[in-house]
């Protein structure tokens, strides 16, 4: 049975204390383990026997900072106590006590962690250690000493990097920094050298040295001044609505200009404001919904299952077009063979090329080495037919071919003969009902959604779609499957666009009926853009996508949900599409996309061209009754695009299409770029909004639209929430819907 978080201590016959913290899997800083490690060390300081101390972590990882689930469980109040009490401890303890220390890193030493080795006096790593401060991520700042120590280590200008991007280093790399003193080239060895080092600070053979009050890696004030001016414009323009990133340069300015105890006691201050900041919550509800995807009731939360687990070495892709290369290239990345399948050798050709391309990037960027290149380059094997012996060996499929039920069909179909009965079979249809997919197969119930967003070797999610008859193992595979290809799995129900889809939809037709009603739809890209912070405007977007793509999918939500969709026949899609403007693939769509130097292309605004379009359009808007708005605020236009979507968001948790509403939240900011900051969908309404503001909102947008109103009055779900004054987040608790699927 496991100890709970604490540290434990040995000391051996040369006099070196070791101190092992203790808070599986990942050593996080409780403020039991923070508590024990302060209690060790005056020990240490106090026992004639001890010499030195050495630091480490019990199992694989040193530590992986501050208990995260503090932040969550204790209010900002304590989190403040805890954290500014054990920064002060750190540097009367830890890196100003009578006996040196030294850290021996296995593992992460991330946050506090790289924090509390920081504060040793010496430092000793595994060559693949992995070492930052990642805090900005989760919207706080180093609150451990980390402003401080960190660009004494390594400089100012490397330490500012690394902090504003909260990216971590290898332990070789950390060693060339100058962030660690010696490399163990094993993890048998770390122990044993630290201890060499440690003995060595106690004899006085190594200088003792305290970080925080080291000048000599720090660049020269007025250079460091520069450096710390073009950080912060750098970081208003990278980051325009959060605050924590300045705040963090702030403290770290006056460590420079006032030295280290200074620095830390602004480093408290701005620590303290950061956690009080709404980004701090969103961030962390993004941080646990992004790891809480993987537990799935009676599939993966510990439910022992009948079927053993399947062995996932190849992948079978139907489809080498860019969706199906996409996910080649994504299995290949993970050491899996896969068999492309196409239907003729002219698209054979060009989807092992676009994987190619894909693999060939990595290689050009220094991420993949030609030796592993040429390696998964050789476990792909194109075919043109349905072969036993092909298909025999493959423990997965996924099918990416063009959303044509028909088509699909017939693949399905097809690959029930030639595939072992235990193979997974998937589709990654992004919109359709795949019980209706696999209607043509024996065993229908054999068929799982995976649905990937494109670029699928780079975006993150991977939508995985069930319907009432898939097997908990098929799903728990596949959710393996998602592991191993390094993206994070949504389990969501099935229906017409599952979850991410049924969210999209809402964001692109409110534009479209703003922009309909009169408003400017660049201004509505701006304002979507630069002040609620999403990656790019609905109109932009949908350049991205592709206008004949986007009129397709919409024309599927018509379909599907006729009481709660605008279409306008004569709308800009509808025209631009037979003027084949279908976005920036013919250089013209919303934007024109000219080809500027070095084959940048350049978004130019073309009114002469897109005005008309949009007159075209209001016009027929007119005979629909789509009422002409004036005086809409940039509130107004936020509201009537994201109350909307949120309230199809309401469908979906009511209908239990999604398991909680924090799946929600990472689907959103993993494949529509929801801002992170604003903690995903969910949370954002419940937070910045509420569920009454949200209802009495849409009310008044459905009266202000009397013949499109059912595109915005508000849901059972949403109501219920509002009248119980419950979050919408927790609304799954007693909203009993009649459509549950799950
Ligand atoms: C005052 C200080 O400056 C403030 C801080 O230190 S804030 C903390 C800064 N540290 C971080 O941001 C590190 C966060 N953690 C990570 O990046 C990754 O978890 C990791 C690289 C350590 C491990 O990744 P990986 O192997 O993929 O495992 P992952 O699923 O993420 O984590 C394993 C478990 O550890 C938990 N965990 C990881 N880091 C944690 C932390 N700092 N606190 C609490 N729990 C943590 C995860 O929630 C997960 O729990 P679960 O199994 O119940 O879901």
């Amino acid at each position: 049975m496991s100890a709970g978080p604490t540290c434990t201590m040995s000391v051996d016959r040369q006099g070196v204390a070791t101190i092992v913290l203790t808070n599986a899997p990942v050593n996080a800083l409780h403020p039991d383990v923070l508590a024990a490690l302060q209690r060790l060390l005056e020990e240490c300081h106090g026992r004639s026997d001890v010499k030195c101390v050495v630091i480490t972590g019990s199992g694989k990882n040193f530590c992986a900072g501050f208990d995260i689930a503090q932040f969550a469980a204790q209010s900002p109040d304590k989190v403040k106590e805890s954290v500014s009490g054990a920064s002060e401890i750190l540097t009367r303890v830890l890196e100003e006590g009578s006996k040196p220390t030294v850290a021996a890193i296995q593992g992460v030493a991330l946050g506090g962690g790289c924090e509390v080795a920081a504060a040793c006096n010496a430092r000793v790593a595994t060559p693949d250690a992995k070492i930052g401060l990642p805090e900005l991520q989760l919207g706080i700042i180093p609150g451990f000493g980390g402003t401080q120590r960190l660009p004494r280590l390594v400089g100012l200008q490397t330490g500012l990097e690394l902090i504003l991007t909260s990216k971590s280093v290898k332990g070789s790399k950390a060693h060339s920094l100058g962030l660690v003193d010696e490399v163990a080239q094993t993890p048998q060895q770390l122990l044993a050298v630290a201890k060499a080092v440690a003995l060595d600070l106690a004899s006085g053979k190594r200088k003792r040295v305290r970080t925080l009050e080291r000048e000599d890696r720090l660049e020269p004030k007025d250079i460091a001044k520069m450096i710390l001016g073009i950080a912060k414009e750098q970081t208003k323009k990278r980051a325009p609505n959060v605050m924590h990133p300045l705040l963090c340069i702030d403290a770290i300015e006056a460590g420079i200009l006032k030295g280290g105890k200074a620095g830390l006691a602004a480093e408290t201050a701005a620590f303290n404001q950061a956690a009080q900041l709404p980004a701090h919550k969103a961030l962390v509800n993004i941080f646990f919904a992004a790891r809480g995807t993987k537990k799935v009731k009676g599939v993966s939360d510990g439910t022992k299952l009948s079927v053993p687990k399947r062995k996932l070495q190849t992948v079978a892709v139907i489809g080498g077009g860019l969706m199906g290369s996409g996910i080649a290239t994504a299995s290949l990345q993970a050491g899996m063979s896969v068999v492309l399948k196409e239907i003729n050798q002219k698209f054979l050709d060009a989807g092992i090329q676009r994987i190619h391309k894909n693999l060939e990037s990595r290689v050009k960027k220094g991420r993949l080495s030609e030796d592993k290149f040429k390696q998964m380059m050789s476990r792909v094997k194109g075919v043109l037919t349905y072969s036993k012996q092909d298909f025999q060996r493959v423990d997965i499929v996924i099918e990416a071919v063009i959303e044509v039920v028909g088509l699909k069909q017939q693949i399905f179909k097809d690959l029930e003969e030639v595939c072992r009965p235990d193979c997974v079979l998937s589709t990654n249809t992004s919109t359709i009902d795949i019980t209706v997919i696999a209607e043509k197969m024996r065993n229908p119930e054999r068929i799982i959604g995976a649905h990937f967003f494109s670029p699928a070797h780079v975006m993150p999610l991977l939508e995985i779609v069930r319907s009432n008859l898939t097997p908990p193992d098929i799903t728990r595979d596949l959710l393996r499957y998602g592991s191993m290809i390094k993206k994070t799995p949504v389990v969501v129900g099935n229906c017409t666009g599952f979850a991410v889809n049924r969210v999209f939809f809402p964001y692109t037709m409110a534009a479209m009926l703003l922009a309909d009603a009169g408003v400017d739809a660049f201004r509505i890209d701006k304002i979507v853009q630069k002040v609620f912070g999403m990656p790019m405007g609905p109109f932009r977007l949908s350049d991205l996508v592709g206008g004949d793509i986007g009129q397709h999918v919409g024309a599927n939500f018509i379909q599907s949900f006729p009481e709660r969709t605008y279409g306008n026949a004569n709308g800009p899609l509808v025209q631009m599409n037979q003027k084949k403007w279908l976005g920036e693939k013919t250089g013209r769509g919303f934007y024109r996309y000219d080809k500027g130097e070095k084959k940048r292309t350049k978004m130019v605004k073309d009114l002469e061209a897109i005005g008309p379009v949009f007159q075209e359009s209001r016009r027929a808007a007119q005979q629909l009754g789509v009422p002409h708005l004036q005086g809409v605020s940039d509130r107004d236009i936020v509201e009537m695009i994201f109350f909307p979507v949120v309230n199809e968001a309401c469908r979906v948790l009511a209908e239990g299409v999604v398991e909680k509403s924090k799946d929600m939240d990472i689907a959103t900011v993993m494949s529509m770029g929801f801002p992170a900051y604003r903690g995903g969908l969910v949370h954002w309404a419940d937070s910045e909004c509420g569920a009454s503001y949200i209802a009495s909102r849409l009310q008044t947008f459905a009266s202000m639209f009397p013949q499109q109103s059912g595109f915005f009055v508000p849901c059972e779900y949403l109501l219920h929430c509002a009248y119980k004054g419950v979050p919408l987040s927790q609304g799954q608790s007693f909203y009993v819907s009649p459509i549950a699927k799950l």
